[in-house]
């Protein structure tokens, strides 16, 4: 009786998208399984079949119609941030409807779930809580963090993006805060290059914040204590990354949002060890790497030939000033020659030899000059032909700053990196104005285009999510034993490559976000053919990579 129920089932469900025996439940338990459920899509015979006859409304609605639906809804909201907080529910009820909504048309959902409406929903985090995703690990479980891991319902984790909040963007320390972070950077694998969500698994590491206003606000959901000492998180992570290659033996550990000198430890730690990276070091070098490429194309200029500077010198600067200098080595430059091109500032002025203060990661662009606290002076001196910031500085690009830049230079590259849109080093419409549109200008945030004297400029979008999703595309498919430096210079050349000359007539530095997916799936098809090449990948060499690569992406529908 039994088994011949159970094979009714079976046909009534073939199109369901796992079979019968793999759905967990049924019934209303199944409608509240947001991987499973198709809610007013169930068909007739799946809702005779799974017990939820009575449990919905008598229509039967296609994906689009149930995704019209959403878009109705969305229309009504007041601000991003409320449509972020709507999302976010519809992913708790139904992630198709959701990834289908996002993927239909990611130009428009990227700024609502990640940079810049993640910022307002993380400085929210615990007024806008609804409901648990993704896991929190903190120091009360030290000991036993392989087996509060296990707690995680799916095996296969393969991505985990893992941050201490201890520098979310431009923000600072918001510690537990922070998970919106993981929580939209895993998004985006899925939403920019078909990484299979179920395969995801966002973690906040909650090891205290220095944030004493959120550790006295009552809605604050962290642990209420100041952070680790350096040695106890040192060993904290040990322990959490030991846990990890134990219970989800297949997973790359992203790390985001760290202390800027924590993420550098990191990554120089585990990253010769495990399959890891650092999205704000490696992710974000990358993609700065391909606005300056795209950039020379524009220009005619040689990247050998470019004189970096940088207000900022964290993980981000330091990651970027390391990605230039292997570029400019390839090129024939010394590293010395390489480093002698880039220059960096932080808030107590030129990152310069006699600094005491300094980390070991700077000391290697130490200059070679005077200290000196004065940018413009110092632009006028060391004669940069690239401008990046990444301070969290606001309007420290001021015109000044811009002008000396235009003086120097035909097409001065000016990217103002630092996120949110509140802290970047200057607007897009500064930076056109005050270099009278001279400037191949990017930003971390995407700003509106600008009319200046009759013209229209295209601001790039500087972000490292051009970037990190197609890493994880790739690293799914090809299942590296390690990512290496070379893996995000493939990255970003191939990211480059895709400005083509209607683009770049523009001066757009980088691709359209209309045709994302296909653009990281060309991104990760040059990664995973260096890959291969490299003899990182530890699959087998298909004939035809990208056939490969595209028979293996998340496709949102029942
Ligand atoms: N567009 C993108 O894809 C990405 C953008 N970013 C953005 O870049 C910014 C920095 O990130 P990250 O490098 O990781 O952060 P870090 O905290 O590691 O580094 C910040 C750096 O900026 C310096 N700084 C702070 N205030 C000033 C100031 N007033 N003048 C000059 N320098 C200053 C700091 O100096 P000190 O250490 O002395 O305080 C430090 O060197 C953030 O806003 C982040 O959102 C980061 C990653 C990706
Ligand atoms: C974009 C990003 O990773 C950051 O601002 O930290
Ligand atoms: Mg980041």
């Amino acid at each position: 009786m039994a088994d011949t129920k159970m094979a009714s089932q079976l046909k009534h469900v073939e199109s369901t998208k796992a079979p019968l025996h793999a759905l967990a439940s049924s019934g209303l338990a199944l409608l509240h399984e947001p991987n499973q459920n198709k809610g007013t899509a169930f068909s007739r015979d799946e809702r005779q079949a799974l017990g939820l006859e009575g449990l919905l409304p008598h229509a039967v609605e296609s994906l689009d119609r149930q995704v019209e639906r959403v878009l109705s809804h969305l229309d009504t909201k007041m601000d991003d941030l409320e449509r972020y907080i709507y999302l976010i529910g519809l992913e708790d009820r139904n992630e198709t409807v959701f990834y289908k909504t996002i993927m239909s048309d990611p130009k428009r959902f990227i700024p609502i779930l990640y940079d810049p409406t993640v910022a307002d929903a993380c400085l929210t985090f615990g007024n806008l809580y609804r409901r648990a995703r993704g896991m929190y690990i903190t120091r009360h479980m030290k000991g036993r963090i392989a087996e509060v891991l296990r707690n995680w319902p799916r095996k296969d984790v393969r991505f985990i993006c893992v941050s201490t909040g201890g520098r979310i963007l431009g923000l600072g320390d918001i510690g537990a805060n922070g998970m919106g972070i993981p929580i939209g950077k895993l998004q985006l694998y899925t939403a920019c290059a078909a990484v299979p969500p179920d395969c995801l698994l966002p973690v906040l590491f909650d090891i205290g914040t220095t944030n004493e206003s959120l550790r006295a606000d009552p809605f604050y959901l962290g642990t209420r204590e100041p952070p680790l000492a350096e040695a106890e998180l040192d060993e904290l992570t040990e322990e959490f990354i030991t846990a990890v290659q134990e219970v989800f033996p297949d997973c790359c550990v992203h790390f985001e949002d760290w202390k800027g000198t924590d993420a550098i430890r990191m990554l120089d730690r585990y990253r010769d060890r495990i399959l890891t990276y650092n999205d704000d070091i490696q992710g974000t070098a990358s993609v700065a790497l391909a606005g300056i490429a795209a950039a020379m194309n524009i220009t005619g200029g040689k990247l050998s030939e470019q004189r970096v500077l940088f207000l900022g010198a964290g993980s981000a600067g330091i990651g970027i000033s390391k990605l230039i200098a292997a570029e400019m080595q390839t090129k024939g430059l010394t590293a010395e020659e390489a480093r002698a091109r880039i220059a960096l500032f932080d808030v107590n002025g030129l990152v310069e030899a006699s600094r005491t203060d300094l980390t070991e990661a700077q000391k290697l662009y130490a200059h070679k000059g005077p200290p000196t606290k004065d940018f413009v002076k110092f632009i006028k001196e060391f004669k940069p032909t690239v401008l990046i910031g990444v301070s969290t500085k606001a309007g420290a690009f001021n015109q000044q700053v811009v002008e000396a830049m235009s003086q120097l230079n035909e097409r001065p590259v000016i990217f103002a990196l630092s996120n949110p849109t509140t802290k970047a080093e200057c607007t897009a419409e500064q930076a056109y104005t005050w270099s009278k549109g001279k400037a191949l200008f990017a930003a971390g945030v995407q700003f509106d285009d600008v009319e200046f004297e009759g013209k229209i400029y295209r601001p790039g979008q500087a972000n490292n999510f051009y970037i990190y999703p197609a890493i994880g595309l790739a690293t799914y498919v090809a299942r590296p034993k390690r990512l290496t430096d070379e893996c995000f210079i493939v990255a970003a050349h191939a990211t480059a490559d895709q400005v083509g000359p209607a683009l770049c007539a523009k001066g757009m530095l980088y691709p359209s976000q209309d045709q994302i997916l296909e653009t990281e799936v060309t991104t990760a098809t040059r990664i995973v053919e260096y890959m291969f090449d490299a003899g990182l990948a530890q699959v087998e060499r298909p004939r035809d990579i990208r056939a490969w690569i595209e028979g293996q992406l998340y496709k949102p529908h029942y």
